[in-house]
């Protein structure tokens, strides 16, 4: 698919840019839709600049619920093909389609402990992180509080969007 230069952002109708924004954060469409009002934007920089304001406007059960919409990472619908495809392509990124048997178990646990604990999914931006480096961010924020994983959660969604938004429009073109 090639590039969007950030005049086609722009004049896209609502219907358009939620077809195409609205999985820039993980099944959460509704962002997508807020986000449109505030066309026109310079740049994808300026993009993700809103996105991110929406994000960290919702009070904290907003953020949670947002990263209640997240897939296990090496999880079950991950396991059965059920992830959407931005999701396979990222947990692919991280090599989490090639983890030993332990190494699956062991993330497995620490995701079912997580959820147990915060009631909300383990996110971090996968792109960003090799197996290793996601199954040690999991141990360590395993000792957060509920507030400080909400706020970091959310964060890794902010770097999620982008990388998603950099798939769709051209980073050169400006307003
Ligand atoms: N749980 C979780 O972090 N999921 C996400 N991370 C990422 O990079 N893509 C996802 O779907």
């Amino acid at each position: 698919m090639s590039l969007k230069p950030i005049s086609a952002v722009n004049s896209m109708s609502y219907e358009d840019f939620i077809s195409i924004f609205g999985n820039v954060i993980e099944h959460c469409s509704l962002c997508a839709a807020a986000v449109w009002r505030d066309r026109p934007f310079s740049d994808v920089n300026s993009l993700h600049k809103s996105f991110c304001q929406f994000a960290d406007q919702l009070p904290i059960g907003g953020k949670e619920g947002i990263l209640r919409l997240h897939p296990d990472l090496a999880g079950r619908l991950a396991m059965s093909g059920g992830l959407t495809n931005e999701s396979t392509k990222e947990q692919q990124s991280a090599g989490l389609n090639t983890l030993t048997d332990q190494e699956k178990q062991n993330m497995h646990d620490l995701n079912q402990q997580y959820k147990q604990k915060f009631g909300f999914p383990f996110v971090i931006c996968a792109r960003e992180n090799k197996k290793e480096a996601i199954l040690t961010g999991l141990e360590r924020r395993l000792n957060n509080s509920g507030e400080t994983e909400a706020v970091t959660g959310v964060e890794e969604v902010k770097k999620i969007c982008r990388l998603r938004l950099l798939d769709i429009v051209d980073s050169s073109s400006k307003l």
